[in-house]
């Protein structure tokens, strides 16, 4: 079988790194369109706004809110009209994803500029499409993945620190679920085997996540940058991007998914519920207790969520339970990239452990 990597065509990150936008822009052209999330529309395009005119012209275009074909064709009559050079993604997840599917579907590059580092979106070839009224609606995969990545850590480290955090939840999935692909032999997200740059790179992520987690956590409550700040923010983007698409998902991930057919969940982060999927896989697959130690202790030095009611399933009903393991074990879903055969009795009981462990640990504070 053939393995298959894949990269963003440039990755730049660093305190001001914002202040380089128009050079590294001025590689694709001298006119852009940037679509540019609400929240950064009103409170933070000033910061931005010099840096990306200098040298390049580029009108600016409120994100509508939702990555939906809804919004992605509105955008696209936008650029119909005027003939920009390359497209550029302003803010959160759902803009960077917005800004991906506009540029393919506009056949103009793409720079991804992320205002959080709350998920591994920025690198990704992928976005992610819901309805307007904000439910999944499919996977659009791309032909390439965006040709730059500029990353400010100033801006992240001013941004609200829950959404570092869930991005530590994200990237916390990403080790567990390349290992597991590549004990199976399973395909990674272009299909092929990952490769083992990509296994060494998820590895890399969650020792930077063990190491540098907290201070980072830290940093950002205060605003300040610092060399953990940069480590975890190149974790949560860089290595939990270049891991999840290139070494694979698993466990944690479908978890993750069949965690948001309970609407109570719905108000948490994707990263807050992919950890809690990150710990029962380590009960599905029968990790060892030290690294169940290791990575319940993480979260809870961090605040990521580690038992059921932290993900707004307090009190839940087994027979609700049963769903979320249900809908975690679909055909196609990335559960089945565990080593061994997995079932919902399996995730059931997987769930039931991790809630009984966190509240054990909560209970002997
Ligand atoms: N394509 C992929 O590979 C991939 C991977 C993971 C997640 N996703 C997608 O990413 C989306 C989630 O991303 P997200 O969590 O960044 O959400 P988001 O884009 O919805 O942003 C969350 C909120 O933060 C606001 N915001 C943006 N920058 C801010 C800042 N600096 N300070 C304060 N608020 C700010 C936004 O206006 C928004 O209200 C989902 O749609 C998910 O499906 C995609
Ligand atoms: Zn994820």
């Amino acid at each position: 079988m053939l393995s298959t990597t894949i990269f963003p065509g440039r990755y730049v990150q660093g305190r001001d790194a914002r202040k380089r936008l128009g050079q590294e822009l001025s590689r694709y052209g001298k006119k852009g369109i940037v679509i540019c999330d609400s929240f950064v529309y009103e409170k933070l395009i000033w910061d931005f706004e010099p840096y990306m005119k200098d040298g390049v012209d580029v009108f600016i275009e409120k994100f509508g809110g939702e990555c939906s074909d809804e919004e992605i064709n509105r955008l696209l009559n936008i650029i119909q009209e005027a003939k920009f050079h390359f497209v550029v993604g302003l803010g959160g997840g759902k803009t960077m994803d917005t800004a991906k599917a506009v540029a393919y579907e506009a056949s103009l590059p793409v720079a991804i500029v992320p205002t959080l580092a709350a998920s591994d979106a920025p690198c990704s070839a992928v976005s992610v499409i819901y309805t307007p009224e904000g439910e999944f609606k499919r996977y659009l995969f791309l032909p390439h993945s965006p040709n730059l990545v500029l990353m400010d850590t100033h801006i992240i480290s001013n941004a609200p620190v829950r959404f570092l955090i869930a991005g530590m939840g994200d990237a916390l999935a990403t080790w567990f679920e390349a290992e597991s692909c590549m004990k199976k032999y399973a395909p990674n997200m272009t299909g092929d085997l990952g490769s083992r740059t990509a296994y060494s790179l998820a590895k890399l992520c969650y020792e930077t996540l063990l190491e540098y987690g907290l201070t980072a956590k830290t940093a950002c409550e205060y605003h300040i940058v610092t060399p953990a700040l940069d480590h975890i923010v190149e974790a949560n983007t860089l290595l939990s991007g270049l891991g999840f698409e290139s070494a694979g998902l698993a466990a944690a991930h479908a978890i993750h998914n069949g965690l948001t057919v309970l609407d109570q969940t719905h108000h948490y982060y994707h990263g807050e519920k992919v950890a809690f999927g990150t710990l029962a896989s380590l009960f599905l697959t029968d990790k060892p207790i030290k690294i169940i130690d290791e990575v319940y202790s993480f979260c809870e030095s961090i605040g990521l969520p580690t038992t059921l009611a932290d993900i707004g399933l307090t009190e839940i009903s087994d027979e609700k339970l049963m769903k979320v393991a249900q809908a975690s074990c679909l055909e196609g879903e990335t559960i089945h990239n565990e080593p061994t055969p997995v079932n919902p009795d399996m995730v059931f009981s997987a769930l039931k452990a991790a809630d009984a462990e966190g509240k054990r640990r909560k209970s002997s504070y």
